[in-house]
Order: structure tokens, then C-alpha cells, then sequence
């Protein structure tokens, strides 16, 4: 497992995590909560009995702090910068967001777990963290496995053609040249980009959000993930690919990976996922299955 903690490099391989640890991360996760913060009570279910199988992400009161610097304006610039070393002035003011607080579960080997919460919330940070690509202020996170983040701005080249931005990110994920050229029809035929016309011969910048976000999409899932992460790409798309998407989800849970979701739409999360992670405010309100969890967020939405 590698384990990501404040101003370490996320991809530096790590001991293996002890197994206590799993315990009480999954006890914590349990709990509903974790860390010191005060907050609502816990409301969770409790999870199935029986064994919990091959944890591939542990979060372990997990807080993540931005830090803006010189948030008034013009104190950011450059320019402002060097005047400020010239004048010999101490350092802009920082604001601090503080976007995730204590938050502590384990993720399993073949789970589909959602995450919920109204904007702001913190989800996308969480994702971010996981992914290694945010360093936790306190906490820790050990993850079993390279974990991919598919966020909806995932980089593809604008100015070149689908085709070209097929092959590169197959390339950019780790495929052989061998693997690409025979995947190559399967993604686009997934992404359904050509169902109207020849469109994955035109530059990216021609396609509509959606048409590009079922393209990301499609490149990602083409590859098995240890752990896949999903920003709202769902959401994007039309309901037959989002049929298509589900099952493809499904395939990557049983080749023995864990995908994580995030999304407004709570159909999609009823659909792909069978436990919920339910965020406010940077905590973990509540964790267990999809329908308990989502009935409780659709209440308080509905009461708020
Ligand atoms: N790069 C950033 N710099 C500073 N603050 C940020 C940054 N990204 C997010 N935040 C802040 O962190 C908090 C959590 O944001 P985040 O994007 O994780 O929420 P979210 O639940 O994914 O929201 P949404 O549902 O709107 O996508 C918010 O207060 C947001 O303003």
C-alpha cells in the first residue's frame, strides 16, 4: 500500500500498512465520522456482516487545507511579488479552506462507492486527495494500487482529433502501441462518437462537453484500474451511454477493482453503487448502502 501524508510525493512507494490500521479506519468509517471535529450526529448503518475483503484505500482522518495566497487583489501577481522582495514586505495574506475535515473510511476490492453532498461539499478535494494529487494537511490516506482520477477536465488536445487523442491517452495510461491499435474501435465504439457521423476525425474542439466527456470516459474505462475515480462524468452523458458506462463500472468492480463516483445525479449513484459516502462541509456525515444514505441526503435537501 502506498500512503500519501503532508508534503510527501504521492506516487513514493510505502511500507506495507499495518493491518490494525485497517481496522480502525473501517471502524471509524463505521462510526460515520471521524476526527475531533464536532458536527451532526452520526447516522449510519451498519454495514453487511462477514468478511470485509482486500482493503485497496484506507483514509485515515483525513483534513485538507487550501492555502490562497494574497486572496485581495492584485497581491498575486508577479509583479506584485517582486515588489514586494525589492520592498523587503513580508508575504501576502493567506487565506485558508479548510475543504476536508477528519475524514476516515476504508475502501474494498470490488466496491462501487458513491459520493455525495451538496456543492462545495468537498468531494471533488477528496477524490484529489485520494489520487495524490492534493497532500494531506493531517491524516493520511494508503492506497493498494495506482489510482486513476477521470475528472470531466481530464486533458485531452483540443486541436487534435479524437482519433490522435484515443491513441495518446491510451498511450499516456500505459497501453503498448499493440494494445492501443487493438482497443482502438472498442473505445469508440463505447464513446458512440461516431454513431451520427465520422466526428472522431475532427478536432476535440468541434465536439460538444458531452461528446467529449463520454470520449474521456471511454479512454479511461478501456484500461483496468485498481482504483478508477469518476468526477461527474456520468452526468454528461446521454442515458444510453450512461447504461453503457454502468456496466463498464460494474466490469471494472469484478476484474477486481474499486470505482469511486461522484455525482449530483442520484440516479446514477443508485445505479452503479452500492455504498454512499455522504459529504458536508469537508466531513463524512454518513457512510453505508447506496438507498439508506441517499434517502437521508434526499430528506435533508428536501427539509433545506
Ligand atoms: N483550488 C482550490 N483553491 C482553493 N479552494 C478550493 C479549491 N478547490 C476547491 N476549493 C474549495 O474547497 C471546498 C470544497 O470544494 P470541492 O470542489 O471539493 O467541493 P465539491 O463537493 O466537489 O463541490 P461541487 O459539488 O460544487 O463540485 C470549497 O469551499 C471550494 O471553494
Amino acid at each position: 500500500m502506498a500512503e500519501q501524508t503532508a508534503g510527501e510525493a504521492a506516487e513514493q512507494p510505502q511500507p506495507e500498512r499495518p493491518a490494525d490500521k485497517a481496522g480502525q479506519a473501517r471502524r471509524a468509517g463505521q462510526a460515520g465520522r471521524a476526527g475531533p471535529a464536532a458536527g451532526p450526529a452520526p447516522a449510519t448503518e451498519p454495514r453487511p456482516a462477514g468478511p470485509p475483503g482486500v482493503p485497496t484505500v484506507v483514509v485515515d482522518g483525513l483534513h485538507i487545507v487550501y492555502r490562497i495566497y494574497g486572496a485581495g487583489a492584485g497581491k498575486g501577481s508577479a509583479t506584485a511579488a517582486l515588489r514586494r522582495m525589492l520592498l523587503r514586505q513580508g508575504s501576502p495574506s493567506v487565506t485558508l479552506v479548510h475543504a476536508v475535515r477528519g475524514v476516515s473510511f476504508t475502501a474494498y476490492r470490488g466496491e462501487a462507492i458513491g459520493i455525495i453532498g451538496s456543492n462545495g461539499s468537498g468531494k471533488s478535494t477528496l477524490l484529489k486527495a485520494i489520487a495524490g494529487l492534493l497532500p494531506p494537511d493531517r491524516g493520511r490516506v494508503y492506497t493498494d494500487g495506482q489510482p486513476s482520477l477521470l475528472g470531466v477536465n481530464a486533458a485531452l488536445m483540443n486541436d487534435l482529433t479524437g482519433a490522435t487523442n484515443v491513441v495518446l491517452g491510451g498511450l499516456a495510461m500505459g497501453m503498448t502501441q499493440e494494445e492501443v491499435r487493438e482497443r482502438y474501435q472498442g473505445i469508440v465504439d463505447f464513446s458512440g462518437i461516431n454513431e451520427k457521423d465520422d466526428f472522431i476525425s475532427l478536432p476535440m474542439r468541434t465536439y460538444s462537453s458531452g461528446m467529449a466527456a463520454r470520449l474521456r470516459f471511454s479512454i479511461a474505462a478501456a484500461k483496468n484500474h485498481d482504483v478508477l475515480m469518476i468526477d461527474e462524468a456520468l452526468a454528461t452523458g446521454d442515458r444510453a451511454f450512461q447504461r453503457r458506462s454502468e456496466e463498464r463500472i460494474r466490469e471494472l468492480r469484478k476484474e477486481a477493482g474499486t470505482v469511486f463516483l461522484v455525482s449530483h445525479n442520484n440516479t446514477s449513484i443508485r445505479d452503479t453503487c452500492d455504498r454512499v459516502l455522504w459529504l458536508e462541509k469537508g466531513e463524512l456525515l454518513m457512510d453505508g448502502p447506496t438507498d439508506t444514505v441517499i434517502k437521508a441526503y434526499e430528506d435533508h435537501t428536501a427539509g433545506g
